[in-house]
């Protein structure tokens, strides 16, 4: 096993789902500086969903995301400044201009057996001089050989470090190892494997111990667990505990508890807890970033936000049909009309 690991925190990325994409420039730089103090080597700034995520379907942003790059990279004097880029919602036109801004490396998201949009994403990324990960989405709905498959396109196209995400939150113990295990067997020495957890089903952490096990090099995590759902892993939870457990992650575990206490917690409007909605994302497989567009339906059409997540999970919605969020609060509300 490795004694190293790097962790990358996506605060101001992840987190900005919770924040419901209402980051004040402020606060990016307040939280680069202390992750930076902290040392933490990448940092991923961008809407929620992505380069070009602002919109109406996702949610608009408070302050245009190239401000907040542009802030990011400003307020960084070690850090690398990451972007998240969904193919189809965010261009290589977007890509180019988060580069001007100064951003170091692209994170490029599909769902897990899309890997090859990304293909021409990658390529551009690699032009760029930027490094370059993939985020291979929803992993729970893939096997771990389905998922290696995946990695392989991601590999050959220009990616460095290709990430079980666990959107849903829904992994558990070796399901997450073992996503883990067949991209490393299948990489080799060409790519690093990372972990991104939510802890919908409270497994963040634990899992993020297990990938690092199974040859993870790169774990995600955000301070106070800001992020989509229940929370990413807390940024400063994976360093004490790979602290303890005598893994090197360059990382001061006390500044980033700092960093959490005195600056993410002054700031943000709502703590993620595991609560019934979140731990139904886990349970059913739920994109954690429908959280807040299944709160929002709820109240709008009177039913259940919880109901409305259990469908999703059994309709296997993915990232880009929010849209069906809505759908299904419609026909909830018809059925309760029904049965009165
Ligand atoms: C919408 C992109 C998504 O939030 C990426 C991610 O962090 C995940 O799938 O967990
Ligand atoms: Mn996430």
């Amino acid at each position: 096993m490795n004694s190293e690991v790097r962790l990358v925190d996506t605060t101001l990325r992840d987190g900005s789902h919770a924040m419901a994409h209402q980051f004040t420039e402020r606060q990016v730089r307040d939280t680069v500086r202390a992750l930076d103090d902290a040392g933490i080597s990448l940092i991923e700034v961008t809407h929620g969903d992505g380069l070009g995520g602002s919109t109406f379907n996702y949610g608009f942003s408070l302050v245009d995301e190239r401000d907040l790059i542009a802030a990011a990279v400003d307020e960084a004097t070690r850090a690398t400044i990451a972007v998240l880029l969904l193919p189809g919602l965010g261009t290589v036109t977007d890509l180019r201009a988060a580069a001007d801004l100064g951003a170091g490396a692209v994170r490029i998201a599909t769902h897990c057996t899309e890997a090859d949009v990304s293909i021409q994403h990658f390529g551009a990324a690699r032009d760029l001089g930027l490094e370059t990960v993939g985020f291979l989405m929803l992993s729970h709905m893939s096997t771990p050989e389905d998922l290696a498959k995946q990695g392989r396109i991601m590999v050959d196209a220009g990616c460095q470090c290709v990430y079980v995400v666990d959107s849903a939150g829904a992994l558990i113990l070796e399901e997450a190892a073992d996503r883990v295990a067949a991209l490393v067997a299948e990489f080799g020495d060409e790519a690093q494997v990372g972990y991104h957890g939510h802890q919908n089903l409270s497994f963040g952490v634990a899992n993020s111990v297990l990938a690092h096990r199974a040859g993870a090099r790169q774990i995600d995590g955000s301070l106070t667990a800001l992020g989509a759902g229940a929370g990413n892993s807390p940024t400063e939870v994976l360093a004490a505990t790979f602290d303890r457990l005598g893994v090197k992650t360059g990382v001061d575990k006390d500044v980033l508890m700092d960093a959490a206490e005195n600056v993410v917690k002054k700031y943000l409007t709502r703590l993620p807890v595991m609560d019934r909605s979140s731990i139904v994302q886990g349970y059913a497989g739920v994109y954690s970033s429908f959280l807040l567009h299944a709160e929002r339906a709820a109240e709008r059409y009177g039913v259940p936000a919880h109901e409305i997540l259990y469908r999703v999970g059994a309709e296997r919605y993915v990232g880009g049909q929010e849209d069906m969020i809505i759908d299904i609060a419609l026909r909830l509300r018809e059925e309760q009309a029904a049965t009165r």
